[in-house]
C-alpha cells in the first residue's frame, strides 16, 4: 500500500498547473459541467480530472461553486450540462444512493447525522448509501431487523476506529460538533467507498480533535482510498493534501501542490489575498453554530406537529 501510494503522488510531480490538467490516473474526470442559479453561474467546469489514490484539496472564496460541485458530482443536485465519470462510467443522471453504492460517498459541511436516533444506528443506516433524511426516517422501521445483523459487526469496528464507541447507544443529537463530523465520516465508510469527498470537516471542530482528525483524514489515504475535500482551514490544506484545485466564480483557476498553488499569484489574487485580514474558521464557526441550531429547532416543530 505504501509503494501505491508514493507512486500515486509521484505521478502528480509530472502534472501541469493549468486549471483541468490531465492527470495520470483520474478516479473522477468531468467536462463542461455548468450549474446556474437564476442568472448567477455557480459552477462553469470546463474540465476536471481527480487524481487516485491520493488526498485533492478543492479550495476557493465563499460562493466560489465548492459546494455545488460536489453536490453536482456527487447526484444530490442536476447541472444544466455536463458529464463526469466515476472509474471510466458515466454518473450524470445517477441518483445520490447510487453513486454511493458504486463507491463515491460524500459528507455535509453541516452533518446530516439523525440526531434523534443512536450513533449505532445511524451507522447501520450509513449501509443503505446516502437517500437523504426522509428517506432514512421513513424507511427505518422496515429496514432495521433485516440490516440489524449484516452491518453490526462493520460499524462496530469503524466506531471503535473512529473512537466514537463509548457512543454506540447516545443519541447522536448528544454528540459535539467534531464528534458528528466523526460520525459522518464513519457512516460514509459503511458503504466502503473508493473515493470519499468531505465538505469542510474542519468547520466547526474544536483544536483537540482537529489533529485526531487530521489523522483519520490521512489514514483514510494510506488504506488505499481516494479523498477530496473542500476545506476553508488552510493549515489543513497544507499539512494532508497532494494536490490543490483552486475555484472562484464558478471556475477552475489554479492546480498544483499546496506549496505551489498558494505561491500562485491567480491564486493570492482569487482567494488568500481576500482573505488576509479575516479569520475565516472564526465565521465559519458561528455561521455553522447558527445554521445547526436552526436545523435542530425545526427539526423540533417538525415532530410536534
Ligand atoms: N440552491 C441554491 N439556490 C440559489 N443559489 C445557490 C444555491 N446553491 C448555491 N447557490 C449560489 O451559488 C454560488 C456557489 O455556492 P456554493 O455554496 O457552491 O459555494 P462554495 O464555494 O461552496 O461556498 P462556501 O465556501 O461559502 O461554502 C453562491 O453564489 C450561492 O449563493
Amino acid at each position: 500500500m505504501a509503494a501505491e501510494l508514493s507512486e500515486a503522488r509521484a505521478a502528480l510531480a509530472g502534472v501541469s498547473n493549468e486549471p483541468g490538467a490531465p492527470k495520470p490516473d483520474p478516479i473522477v474526470k468531468g467536462s463542461n459541467i455548468t450549474r446556474t442559479f437564476g442568472g448567477l453561474k455557480a459552477v462553469d467546469v470546463e474540465h476536471i480530472e481527480i487524481q487516485r489514490g491520493v488526498i485533492t484539496a478543492l479550495i476557493g472564496p465563499n460562493g466560489a461553486g465548492k459546494t455545488t460541485l460536489f453536490n453536482l458530482l456527487t447526484g444530490f443536485d442536476e447541472p444544466n450540462e455536463g458529464d463526469w465519470s466515476f472509474n471510466g462510467k458515466s454518473l450524470a443522471k445517477v441518483p445520490a444512493y447510487k453513486v454511493a453504492r458504486r463507491g463515491m460517498v460524500r459528507t455535509f459541511q453541516l452533518t446530516k447525522v439523525l440526531s434523534k436516533l443512536t450513533v449505532i444506528e445511524n451507522m447501520r443506516l450509513g449501509a443503505t448509501g446516502q437517500r437523504g433524511e426522509r428517506f432514512f426516517s421513513a424507511a427505518f422501521k422496515s429496514l432495521w431487523s433485516s440490516q440489524e445483523d449484516a452491518n453490526t459487526t462493520r460499524a462496530d469496528e469503524l466506531l471503535a476506529r473512529f473512537k466514537l464507541d463509548a457512543k454506540r447507544e447516545d443519541f447522536a443529537g448528544s454528540l459535539s460538533g467534531g464528534q458528528r463530523k466523526l460520525l459522518e465520516m464513519a457512516r460514509a465508510l459503511m458503504v466502503d467507498p473508493e473515493l470519499i469527498m468531505l465538505d469542510e470537516p474542519m468547520a466547526g471542530v474544536n483544536p483537540a480533535l482537529k489533529q485526531s482528525l487530521l489523522g483519520h483524514v490521512k489514514s483514510l489515504r494510506d488504506e488505499g482510498r481516494t479523498v477530496l475535500f473542500v476545506e476553508h482551514d488552510m493549515d489543513m490544506v497544507r499539512d494532508i493534501s497532494d494536490w490543490v484545485i483552486v475555484m472562484a466564480q464558478g471556475q477552475i483557476v489554479a492546480e498544483g501542490t499546496p506549496k505551489s498553488v498558494m505561491a500562485d499569484q491567480r491564486v493570492i489574487d482569487a482567494y488568500l489575498g481576500a482573505h488576509h485580514d479575516t479569520d475565516i474558521t472564526e465565521i465559519d464557526v458561528a455561521d455553522l453554530e447558527a445554521e445547526a441550531e436552526a436545523e435542530l429547532v425545526a427539526e423540533a416543530e417538525e415532530n410536534k406537529s
